[in-house]
Order: structure tokens, then C-alpha cells, then sequence
């Protein structure tokens, strides 16, 4: 088993405000959503795809190192930092001769659950703790009816081995949670079968499976649904055609940075080429019903994804009210908009976080330990998060436990640069899995992290 990428020990740190304001113009690190996929997609086509700006966080070397298990050729240019895969079509792929780790990812095991359900050949997926502790079943109830033997632990969790099915038959499923991953591994199971494969979410939620198969060739439609959400269809067996692709910044690690900029007193910070995606934009509308001043420039296509610069400047923040129905838009800034609802003045409340639940930490739990541990006043009710904010006076002072989780490191450090007294992070060796560099970029616009 291949453990090399593993953040490799503990690093505990303690954040403090800085003496002046945050300033500068910065790139995040690639979408890791759409990074997974690049890699995934284009060793299912046949030929040669290059990928430019693509994470290169610890969740997706995971995902290069499975798919070169699998057979396809994996490489990275030293001199540009493109990254070349070739790909053998989708026959193309091999039985691994180990078992496949996707450490700290969600979106790695739950993806490739589907990619391997469909093939003809037996798998073995492992993880780390965290991913190990991770619900599969959402994945195995509807890849069962490809025909595909699973036999996971107890309560579907890792590993899991997958007995695939070459000749599966289209499947047809509505999602029960809105999750892009399980959407995900339905219609890349629906690849290998022939005729039409059909998804059916209640509320939408991110899109780069769809849009990056169609880049590649296939026929993917989308049609709203009377109820609300939306069908997805997808022909089967379609040619898969390489084609290269540009990754846009993260818009869930640029939140980070625009936080801080938000939050601590004389800031003002540009992020440059943030994907703008409108299933992936929650947390900039949230912000700015808070009163947040994020201005967006610059906004053009790249790649096929909508993409533009924001510039945020520090300001009051007041409460907000997000409803449940957007929060598949948000699902990885809650947080971090936690964070901003602290430091904000009057009372916030988060709507329909069940799926909080089972991320890497169990982070409904661990975003009110954040808060509370930094005496700020917080209760759950039913699924909603209701936070107290401070009016720009979070005490701070505590130790925060990440539970293996990089948005809870993440969150906890940005609060350290907004609070009274400095807050401690047990450890922050996991933000690698999703923005490696933040360290230093955080330094590089006047955080003073570890100085
Ligand atoms: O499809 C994806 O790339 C992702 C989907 C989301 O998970 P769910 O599908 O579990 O909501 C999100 O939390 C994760 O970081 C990335
Ligand atoms: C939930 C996340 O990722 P994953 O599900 O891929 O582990 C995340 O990055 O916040």
C-alpha cells in the first residue's frame, strides 16, 4: 500500500493577530474537484490529455497514483508543471495489482467507486483514519445495480472491495442526499453500459462530472425537474477523446484568504483566477448578504468554467440567514463562514447541515468546538447552526481540535488573525490535502504565520 503522500506528522501551531493589514494579489492552488476529475476522465479517454494548474494537494496525487494503477500513464513536466496522462480509452484500464489508498479523500474513493463498479476486474480501496470512518453506502445502494460485488466493514466504511461488472446496464437513480460524488459515481458506472444512464438530484448541486464529460465527448443533458433539481442523462459507451484542460483557482481554498482579508483591520486582498462556477458561489453571496465588500473583476472562460479575480476589503459584517437550499453551493465553507459569523455583529443561522456530518471530520461538531473553545456562543438546532457574533471581538484563546479535517486547520488559523488572543491549532499537516502552500501564501500578504 502506498502511503508516501500521507501528511507525515503532527504540526501544531498558534496564530496572532498581525501588527498591520493583509495586502496583496495572489493565486490560490487548482480546483480540486475538477483536479480529480481531469485525471480521472482522461485516462478513461484515448490519447493525450495535458493539465495546467492542477492541485497538486495530497487528495489528488492519491488520485494520479490510483489511476496509474489502473493503467494509465501519468506524468508531470518538470519545466511547466503540465500534467500529461494517457489514456487508453475505456477498456483501457487494468486490475491493479495492490490495493488502491485514497487517503484523506472523499471524492477520490467515491468517484472511483463508480469508474470501478464498471469494469471487469477486482479492487481493493483503503484510506486513512478519517476516510475509513467515512459512510460508502451512499455509493454501494445504487452502484449495487450494476451488477458489482462490494464487501466493505461494517456500516459500508473502508476498505471496500469492488468485484466490477464489465457489461452493466444503465442505471437510473434519485439522489436521497445532494451529493455531487454519488452523482458522480452513478454516471461514471452509466459509461461503461450501454444505453442511457439517469440521475435525477432535488437540488442541484456542483457540475464539473457533467461538464468535463462533455468536454471529452460525451452526451451529457440536463433538464429541470417540475419538483425542483434537475435529470441528468447520460449515453453510454461514448467515445472518450482526449482534450486538454485548464484547472480554474479554487474557490474553496480562495475563501480562506478573502476571510482574512474580510476580517482583520486594514486588509485588502485580490485573488486572481477563482472559479466562478455558479453550483460552487455560496459563500461569496453569503458574504456579501452580510455586508462583506467582495468585488469581482476580470470574470471571463477558461477551460469551459467561468472564472474571475475578487478583491475583498475589510468592513463591518452583520448576520445572515442561509437557507438549506444553498448550501450544496457551500458545502465546504461553512467553517470558514462560521469564522465570519463570529467575528460579525448579531446573529447568524446555517440551514440544513446534515451533510456537515460526515466529512472528513464529523464537522458540525468540530466548527462549534472551533467557536466555542474561542468563547464565542453557538447552538445547534435540528440540522441549522446558529452562531452569536462578537461585533468584531472574538476572544480567542483556545486550542482548536482539526480531527484530521484541513478546513477545520484552515478555519482555526484565519480566526487566530481576527481574535483578541491567539488561538492554537493542534495540528495543520492536513491543509495539504486540499492547498498546499497556504503557509506561505498567508505570509506572503502579512499573516506573520510561525514568525
Ligand atoms: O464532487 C466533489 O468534488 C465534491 C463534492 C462534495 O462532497 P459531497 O458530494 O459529499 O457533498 C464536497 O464536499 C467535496 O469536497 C468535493
Ligand atoms: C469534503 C471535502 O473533501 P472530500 O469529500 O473529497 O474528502 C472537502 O474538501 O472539504
Amino acid at each position: 500500500m502506498k502511503t508516501d503522500h500521507a501528511p507525515s506528522s503532527v504540526c501544531a501551531l498558534t496564530v496572532s493577530a498581525p501588527r498591520a493589514g493583509l495586502s496583496g494579489h495572489v493565486n490560490v492552488p487548482g480546483d480540486k474537484s475538477i483536479s480529480h476529475r481531469s485525471l480521472m476522465f482522461s485516462a478513461l479517454a484515448r490519447g493525450t490529455t495535458h493539465i495546467v494548474g492542477l492541485l497538486e494537494g495530497e487528495d489528488v496525487l492519491r488520485t494520479a497514483d490510483a489511476m496509474r494503477a489502473l493503467g494509465a500513464d501519468i506524468t508531470r513536466s518538470e519545466t511547466s508543471g503540465v500534467w500529461i496522462v494517457v489514456g487508453h480509452g475505456l477498456d483501457g484500464l487494468r486490475e491493479p495489482a495492490d490495493v488502491l489508498d485514497m487517503g484523506n479523500s472523499g471524492t477520490a474513493a467515491r468517484l472511483l467507486s463508480g469508474i470501478l463498479a464498471s469494469h471487469g476486474f477486482t479492487s481493493v480501496m483503503t484510506g486513512d483514519a478519517s476516510l475509513r470512518g467515512r459512510p460508502m453506502k451512499r455509493v454501494m445502494d445504487p452502484l449495487a445495480a450494476t451488477g458489482a460485488t462490494f464487501l466493505a466493514r461494517q456500516g459500508g466504511r473502508l476498505p471496500l472491495a469492488i468485484a466490477g461488472n464489465a457489461n452493466p446496464p444503465p442505471l437510473s437513480y434519485r439522489l436521497p442526499v445532494a451529493s455531487a460524488q454519488v452523482k458522480s459515481a452513478v454516471l461514471l458506472a452509466g459509461l461503461n453500459a450501454v444505453g442511457e444512464t439517469r440521475v435525477e438530484e432535488p437540488v442541484a448541486t456542483r457540475d464539473h462530472t457533467e461538464n468535463m464529460l462533455r468536454h471529452f465527448g460525451a452526451s451529457v443533458q440536463v433538464a429541470p425537474l417540475d419538483a425542483g433539481g434537475c435529470v441528468i442523462t447520460l449515453q453510454g459507451r461514448p467515445d472518450l477523446v482526449a482534450r486538454d484542460i485548464v484547472v480554474p483557482g479554487d474557490p474553496s481554498s480562495a475563501a480562506f484568504v478573502l476571510v482574512a482579508a474580510l476580517l482583520v483591520p486594514g486588509s485588502q486582498v485580490s485573488v486572481r483566477g477563482v472559479g466562478l462556477n455558479p453550483l460552487r458561489t455560496g459563500l461569496f453571496i453569503s458574504l456579501r448578504e452580510m455586508g462583506a465588500n467582495l468585488v469581482i473583476s476580470n470574470e471571463r472562460v477558461e477551460g469551459g468554467e467561468p472564472v474571475g479575480d475578487i478583491t475583498a476589503t475589510v468592513g463591518a459584517l452583520h448576520g445572515v440567514d442561509v437557507p438549506a437550499t444553498r448550501a450544496p453551493s457551500m458545502i465546504d465553507e461553512y467553517p470558514i463562514l462560521a469564522v465570519a459569523a463570529a467575528h460579525a455583529t448579531g446573529q447568524s443561522r446555517f440551514r440544513g447541515l446534515e451533510e456537515l456530518r460526515v466529512k472528513e471530520s464529523d464537522r458540525l461538531a468540530a466548527t462549534v468546538a472551533l467557536l466555542e473553545v474561542n468563547g464565542v456562543r453557538v447552538e445547534v438546532v435540528g440540522d441549522d447552526m446558529i452562531v452569536h457574533g462578537t461585533g468584531g471581538a472574538i476572544p480567542g484563546g483556545g486550542l482548536v481540535r482539526t480531527h484530521m479535517d484541513h478546513r477545520l486547520a484552515m478555519s482555526a488559523i484565519i480566526m487566530g488573525l481576527a481574535a483578541q488572543k491567539p488561538v492554537s491549532v493542534d495540528d495543520t499537516a492536513f491543509i495539504d490535502t486540499s492547498f498546499p502552500g497556504f503557509t506561505t501564501l498567508m505570509n506572503s500578504i502579512g499573516a506573520g504565520l510561525g514568525a
